[in-house]
């Protein structure tokens, strides 16, 4: 791309040296550099790019951005100044894409939970009706049906950019983005035009990044604040009716709002809910009437979770047949109380929660179906070296099973003891065990199993590996549940 044409956008303080005509690539990492690039010098909080300097030179690097004084042979490389590095990444990469959230309409979805769900619902659901789609969250990046890793739900702002581009090159029609709170902080969003914004709750999670709940919610309000005034833009945000802080998420925007709720009264309501063990059913109430909602995800979140969803995509402009036919089939969502397949006399759920509001609805999602005479399991692991104040609370909810298993999910530089003893603070019943080591607290959950009981796994969800240290060390809780289970019952996965 040609220098000057890019740099247009930035604020430049000064320039040494000379510019070359054309820059062939533009990065934030010098270990991405390549010959003839831009290398952007951003201040991280584990170390700072401008370091890296001498070694995007040697792969390379022709343009050097940066905010403060480098030394650098300028018959290499040129230098630009400028204020603020990550402001600069922020109007590069929109320029560098060529603004590619334009072509496409661009669904954002925020909350605490739900927004895995949430994004992958709205996905699947377009998929099943013919159209082409991506989406980008937790789980990665997914292309049409193909699935990339990503480093974070809300990637760097360059690579959402670029990722953007790629959708729209490759001919979708929609895109859906898991919003974070880190990443509207952090500016990840910048350059990324929405259509349509979804708010699905606010709970206590992430308080050692934002401090307060009020921060917090700020956060995902930026969401909605960055819909912006372009009234011939048709946007629309949808929130959820049920979570009080939907009415700050309203403050934040002048386009129309559609609601949604189970409980409060909404645009998008769901009546006559009948929660099953294999699906759920119930009756849409919305401006176009009363429509019969028949479902496979279970528990009354994933209600929640399919009305965000039908609203959403209604805003689109979809018919609400065209949107309830795929959602009949669609599979539950990987690693969502998603229950694993076995021939064994258990019930086994894969989770993702991991804040108290999560673990609450995971376990309403079954505790309704155990019988009397059978437990119900549930494994609960916390991050190491983040939000610690959640502990307590995340077990306090954990009790409403009748046997908790106390360990650690990704418990990285902290001891396992200070996590489990941390979250047993919050116990309100003795029937629990602290075991740090997961790998051991899921044999555990299977030794103390009996005929007819239920075990959540939860936090890992989709999650394949456990970070110990700074290592990623390969992972499953379904795997090892079933290897432990097979040897005490003699069955495991169907077919084995
Ligand atoms: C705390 C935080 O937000 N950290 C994010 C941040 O990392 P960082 O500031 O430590 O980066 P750094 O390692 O200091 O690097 C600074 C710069 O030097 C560059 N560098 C570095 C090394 C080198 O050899 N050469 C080089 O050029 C890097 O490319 C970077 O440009 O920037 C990275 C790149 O964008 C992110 O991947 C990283 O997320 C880390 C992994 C993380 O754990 N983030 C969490 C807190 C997070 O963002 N979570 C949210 C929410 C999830 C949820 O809702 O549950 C998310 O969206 O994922
Ligand atoms: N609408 C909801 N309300 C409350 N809990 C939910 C909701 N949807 C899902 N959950 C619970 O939260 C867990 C995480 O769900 P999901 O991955 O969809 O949320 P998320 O917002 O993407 O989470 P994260 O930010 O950690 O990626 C699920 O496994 C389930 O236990």
């Amino acid at each position: 791309m040609n220098t000057k044409e890019l740099l247009a956008i930035l604020p430049v303080k000064r320039v040494a040296g000379a510019l070359p005509e054309e820059v062939t690539d533009l990065t934030t990492d010098s270990r991405a550099v390549s010959a003839g690039g831009m290398f952007v010098c951003i201040e991280g909080y584990t170390v700072d790019g401008h370091r890296f300097v001498g070694s995007a030179i040697e792969s390379g690097a022709r343009v050097i951005i940066a905010s403060k004084p480098i030394e650098v042979d300028l018959d290499k490389a040129a230098v630009v100044y400028v204020e603020s590095t990550s402001r600069a990444i922020s109007l590069l990469a929109s320029v560098w894409c060529g603004y590619p959230s334009k072509r496409m309409k661009m669904i954002g979805v925020t909350g605490t939970n739900g927004k895995t769900s949430v994004s992958n619902i709205i996905h699947g659901i377009l998929m099943g009706a013919g159209e082409r789609s991506a989406v980008s969250g937790t789980i990665g990046f997914n292309l049409d049906g193909v699935l990339y890793e990503t480093e974070n739900t809300t990637t760097d702002v360059l690579t959402t950019q670029k990722m953007i581009a790629r959708a729209a090159e490759e001919g979708c029609d929609t895109m859906t983005m898991e919003v974070s709170s880190h990443g509207l902080i952090e500016g990840r969003m910048a350059g990324t035009e929405f259509d349509i914004a979804i708010f699905t709750n606010l709970t206590h999670d992430h308080l050692d990044f934002h401090g307060t709940m009020e921060n917090y919610g700020n956060a995902k309000g930026l969401l909605f604040a960055q819909l912006g005034q372009d009234f011939q833009q048709h946007k629309v945000a949808v929130l959820n009716a049920d979570d009080p802080w939907h009415t700050k998420m309203k403050e934040m925007t002048s386009y129309p709002v559609l609601t949604y709720g189970i409980h409060a009264d909404a645009m998008f309501k769901a009546a006559n809910v009948n929660l099953r063990t294999d699906g759920t059913s119930f009756t849409l109430c919305c401006p176009e009437g009363e429509w019969e909602v028949e479902m496979r995800m279970i528990g009354e979140f994933s209600v929640s979770n399919a009305l965000a969803a039908i609203t959403a995509l209604y805003a689109k402009g979809l018919a609400i047949p065209d949107i309830l036919a795929p959602l009949r089939y669609l599979a539950p969502i990987k690693g969502r109380m998603e229950r694993v397949e076995t021939e064994l006399p258990l019930t086994i759920y894969v989770d993702y929660a991991h804040s108290a509001d999560a673990i609450e609805k995971a376990i309403d999602a079954v505790l309704p179906y155990k019988s009397a005479e059978s437990k119900l399991i549930f494994v609960i692991g916390t991050g190491g070296n983040r939000d610690r104040k959640k502990r307590p609370v995340m077990a306090e909810k954990a009790s409403a099973a009748d046997y908790v298993i106390l360990t650690t999910d990704d418990p990285r530089d902290e001891p396992y003891d200070s996590i489990t003893s941390e979250l047993a603070a919050g116990m309100v019943h003795k029937q629990f065990a602290c075991i740090g080591d997961r790998e051991a607290a899921v044999r555990h959950a299977i030794e103390v199993a009996d005929e007819g009981d239920i075990i959540i796994f939860a936090g890992k969800g989709h999650e394949d590996f456990q970070i110990i240290g700074s290592t990623k060390y390969p992972h499953s809780d379904a795997a090892i549940a079933l290897e432990e289970a097979g040897k005490k019952f003699g069955k495991g996965l169907i077919g084995n």
